[in-house]
């Protein structure tokens, strides 16, 4: 069962993008493969960082490739973001992902439409049933659809949801829901990461591992040995990247980053994602410059 492995430092990897826009799979590769030396716990394609509003499904097919290479025989949790507003649609790329040979879906809830709770509901239930393991994503400040701990108890509670991504820029839900679901709860916000640890969560998503992967990965093996004091110590020190990465749009300020330390041949982003400015590449140079 995913559940179990949903803990951590899950990866939602860029997208990797030649200067003129094309797929780079074997960047893809290579960023997978430093992912896992780094001890990362697994990763999501096609996540927002993975600019999945842009990235096509036989991109996805892929990236699913690299990845599956990258891999080879060991055992690493390959999630696959599969949303839509449209049911329909999210059950189809679900059915995909499958088929790809993803290990779980990541679906997030139907965004713009704002459907009924009883609509959310039933979409979790259609998707679920195609038989790959789930986790709802929960953002209401992207989808501009914002549901209460006992709604996600709810989908939590739908049989093939494996978890739940939380990122309403807090730690209220995992307090309440924590200790009420042996469902992954797992922290989709990167500036919260200690705290919803400290609140019950049993890991996290976030872009921002994309970068010193390992950095992030010992602030987890810290705590997860009790050495909390020691694991807020590591993330503390991780505070002022988190801080820029996602001052401009995400996921632009990270591939900037890791196009400087050779991880990516390119930051090239899809439009309408743009690149960042001059003087937010000023402060991440700064912050290399400084970890040297
Ligand atoms: O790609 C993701 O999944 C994440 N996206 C969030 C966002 O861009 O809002 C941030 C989080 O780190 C993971």
């Amino acid at each position: 069962m995913l559940t179990e492995q949903l803990k951590g430092v899950i990866v939602p990897v860029v997208t990797p993008f030649t200067e003129e826009g094309e797929l780079d799979t074997g960047s893809f590769r290579h960023v997978v493969q430093t992912l896992m030396d780094q001890r990362a716990h697994g990763i999501v394609i096609n996540g927002t960082t993975g600019e999945c509003p842009t990235v096509r499904p036989e991109e996805v097919r892929l990236l699913m490739e690299a990845a599956l290479e990258a891999r080879g025989e060991r055992t690493f949790p390959i999630l696959i973001g599969t949303g839509s507003n449209d049911t329909a649609e999210a059950v189809s790329l679900t059915k995909q992902a499958q088929t790809l040979g993803a290990d779980g879906a990541l679906v997030v809830t139907p965004y713009y439409n704002r459907p009924s709770k009883q609509g959310v509901m039933e979409h979790y239930r259609r998707v679920a049933d195609v038989g790959l393991p789930v986790v709802a994503y929960h953002i209401p400040h992207r989808t501009g659809l914002e549901l209460t701990s006992g709604d996600i108890a709810a989908i939590l509670g739908i049989e093939g949801v494996a978890g739940i991504k939380e990122s309403t820029g807090g730690v209220r839900n995992f307090i309440e829901l924590s200790g009420h679901t042996d469902k992954a709860l797992l922290c989709g916000d990167d500036l919260y990461f200690f705290a919803a640890l400290c609140c019950g969560a049993s890991g996290a998503m976030m872009a921002s591992a994309n970068m010193y992967t390992g950095r992030f990965v010992e602030v987890y093996e810290q705590f997860s040995l009790g050495r909390w004091p020691e694991a807020r110590a590591r993330f503390e020190e991780l505070v002022p990247l988190i801080g820029l990465l996602f001052a401009e749009p995400n996921p632009s300020p990270v591939k900037w980053m890791m196009k400087q330390t050779g991880l990516l041949l390119s930051d090239r982003v899809r439009l309408p994602m743009t690149p960042v400015s001059e003087g937010l590449e000023r402060k991440l140079a700064e912050l290399l410059f400084c970890d040297r």
